[in-house]
């Protein structure tokens, strides 16, 4: 009896799989944002994917603060669209600490964490033991490392970070940087960083974007 004949396909050359491209963390499409009739932002298109750092950079009062926080959606008089995460994290330029609550409080009411976790977190920081005392017994340092503990503790997939690491002296900046990037590098976080200094862009940033003019845009740095 003869069998019904097989199709056999054969392939001499490997078929490489269709690139198939995570979608971005963060898409923004703005057409513009004025305050009071006074154009601050142009068309801005910015996309940021997961892993990656990307440096904003601009002269002052350009308007790197207002962009960030219409990524945040702390400010909507803008026209276009924003496609964010869920789990943002911001750090400013100053600890946004409760100067009423312990330590561990100011972890656990934000970020609804247990106990053992915000122990972990407080570790990480080195910060291990100090739950119970409040802000301002901990040094500026400490403030700011339990800033960046906060930040990471809610495990954000964006992370947007406006000038954390501004006037405070070079030592204590540099702790702060290689911080961020050990936390950094035990995620997979996308993370916006406002800064004035390129030594700090070159550093933390595996690109760079620059916003400038009236209204302003966004284009790589140079
Ligand atoms: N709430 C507001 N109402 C009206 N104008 C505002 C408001 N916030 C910011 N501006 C104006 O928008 C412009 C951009 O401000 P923004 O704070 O975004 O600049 P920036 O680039 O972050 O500046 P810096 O580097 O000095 O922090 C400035 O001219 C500022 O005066």
């Amino acid at each position: 009896m003869v069998g019904k004949p097989t199709l056999k396909l054969v392939s001499d050359r490997a078929t490489p799989e269709p690139a198939v491209l995570p979608p971005p963390v963060l898409a923004v499409s703005l057409q513009g944002m004025r305050f009071d009739e006074k154009p601050v932002l142009g068309h801005i298109d910015l996309r940021l994917n997961s892993g990656e750092t990307v440096a904003l950079t601009g002269p002052s009062g350009v308007g790197k603060t207002t962009l960030m926080r219409i990524i945040a959606g702390l400010e909507d008089r803008f026209e276009g669209h924003v496609r964010r995460p869920d789990r943002i994290a911001m750090v400013f330029q100053e600890p946004t600490l409760m100067p009423w609550r312990t330590v561990a409080d100011n972890l656990r009411i934000p970020l609804k964490l247990s106990s053992q976790a915000i122990d972990i977190a407080l570790e990480e920081v080195g910060l291990e033991g100090r739950g119970s005392a409040f802000p301002n017994q901990l040094s500026l340092g400490q403030q700011r490392r339990l800033s960046l503990a906060r930040a990471f503790a809610g495990d954000p997939d964006l992370l947007l970070l406006d000038e954390p690491f501004v006037s405070l002296d070079a030592e204590l900046a540099d702790e702060m940087m290689t911080l961020f990037e050990t936390l950094r590098a035990k995620r997979n976080v996308a993370t916006l960083l406002v800064t004035h200094a390129k030594s700090e862009a070159e550093r933390l940033a595996t690109r760079s974007l620059h916003l400038s003019g009236q209204p302003a845009t966004l284009k790589p740095a140079s």
